[in-house]
């Protein structure tokens, strides 16, 4: 079975839509009725807008989202810088090397934010360019009366071990192992372990612009991911304007902190297509070859940011590679040996990748590879031999597997927690992986014999 179609426990409740404009209220005529921001608005809530692009973006990516609000947000005290031993910022080491982790600790005692490690990135989210890639880890659900927002960028979560019970100014998620999210800049959140069980997983962050959907050009107006498959929580709010809460946010890498006498989750209805979301990556139509050769991953983009420079250049692809019917005939049916100008990040979720062995020092369940822009990879050499070698039947590849990439035109640089802290990086994986590969031209006689050039 393809699909993993999750069912939605009672207390979650979804509408959906990608990018669809919607509204949702927690108490029937909580939303002003044909305008934003009447004398007063019902209920004495107060109006609250939360732009995600400039006021004057293009239509097609204007993101803006009214919320009516029990509080203002504005109503908090001064922020304080906050010391932080995790690697949030984006200072990187720039090494050309294929790079592969082992699979990365859970980390203890830590909850989501103490839990938070960037490996790898590029840019500056103060010039709102660039993207960084982290490892989360975590046994704790954050303290109560705590919340956090990323003033940085969108993170698209990926779970890999543990559910995340996200609550959002916007409603409640829950996102598990082979589904993701994207929590927008700005937007606040706390998240929570669900029955006290661990977690694990990867997230994306762009500093630039928004996730959307890739072009599906030839493909036609269905199939990869489907718009209708993508799910926004609906407005649920608690009224708690007693007790004191603590505000964190991540600014340019830094972590600060506010406090005030509300709960930042007081939102009674709102408006708009600036929100949250969750995927199931179990409902991506995938599309491969019925005939020969191996076609571009891009035909497994879940959700794409484009360079809005230079159209078909994304700063950040997810791609997935999902079960899937192989059936190429007279073809090497993993990728082959390539370089790429744009920077290849893996990591598997669950099961085995088709190029690359698994098992102790291979590419593991909660392990990652990076080929940067240009570094030359392709299949491990038993990978080469079996796939050069096995009989053409169709099969279905990658069962129980789901593993992902982020792929970015950026060059990207390495942090230090990456490059050492973590103490996961593997050695000798580009001498393990390709040092192996054998010899296996025939040329014909003559040419064997020296002649025709070749010595
Ligand atoms: O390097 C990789 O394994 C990722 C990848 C997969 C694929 O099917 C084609 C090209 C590519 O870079
Ligand atoms: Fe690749």
């Amino acid at each position: 079975m393809p699909l993993t179609n999750f069912e939605t426990p009672k207390r979650y409740s979804y509408q959906t839509g990608f990018l669809a404009n919607l509204e949702t209220e927690a108490i029937p005529g909580a939303l002003p009725i044909g305008q934003n921001s009447p004398q007063k608005c019902p209920y004495g809530l107060y109006a609250e807008k939360i732009s995600g692009t400039s006021f004057t973006a293009p239509r097609w990516e204007n993101q803006q989202t009214w919320v009516y609000r029990i509080i203002p947000s504005a109503s908090h005290a001064a922020f304080e810088a906050v010391p932080c031993d995790n690697s949030l910022e984006a200072k990187f080491n720039y090494i050309p090397d294929q790079l592969r982790w082992d699979p990365f600790d859970v980390n203890t005692d830590v909850d989501w934010i103490r839990g938070l490690n960037m490996v790898a990135g590029a840019g500056d989210p103060a010039l709102k360019n660039g993207v960084a890639y982290y490892i989360y880890g975590a046994t704790r659900s954050m303290a109560e009366k705590t919340a956090f927002y990323n003033s940085d960028g969108d993170m698209l979560i990926v779970p890999q071990l543990g559910a995340l019970d996200i609550w959002t100014e916007m409603g409640r998620l829950l996102v598990r192992p082979n589904e993701i999210c994207v929590l927008p800049r700005g937007i606040r959140y706390r998240v929570d372990l669900v029955d006290n069980q661990p977690i694990r997983g990867f997230v994306l962050e762009i500093y630039n612009g928004h996730f959307q959907l890739p072009e599906l050009g030839p493909i036609g107006s269905n199939c990869l991911a489907n718009a209708r498959d993508f799910q926004i929580p609906v407005a649920v709010y608690t009224y708690d304007t007693k007790s004191t809460w603590t505000v964190y946010t991540k600014f340019r890498g830094r972590l600060f902190c506010t406090s005030q006498t509300h709960t930042p989750f007081d939102v009674v209805a709102w408006e708009g297509r600036y929100y949250p979301y969750k995927y199931d990556l179990g409902r991506f139509n995938t599309i491969e070859t019925i005939s020969y050769d191996h076609p571009d991953p891009s035909l497994n983009t879940v959700l794409t940011a484009t360079s809005n420079a230079h159209p078909g250049t994304a700063i950040a692809d997810f791609v997935i590679f999902p079960p899937r019917w192989l059936v190429a005939e007279d073809t090497f049916r993993p990728p082959s040996y390539h370089r790429n100008c744009m920077s290849e990040f893996m990591g598997l979720i669950q099961g085995s990748y088709i190029a690359k062995g698994g098992g102790k020092g291979g590419f593991q369940a909660a392990g990652a590879s990076l080929h940067n822009c240009m570094s030359s990879h392709g299949p491990d050499s038993a990978a080469f031999d079996k796939a050069s070698n096995e009989e053409l039947v169709p099969v279905k590849a990658s069962v129980g597997s789901m593993a992902f990439m982020f792929e970015s035109c950026y060059m990207v640089g390495i942090t230090d927690w990456g490059l050492t802290k973590c103490s996961k990086l593997q050695p000798k994986y580009c001498e393990e992986s390709w040092g192996g590969l054998r010899d296996y031209f025939q040329p014909p006689r003559a040419a064997a014999n020296g002649e025709n050039g070749v010595h």
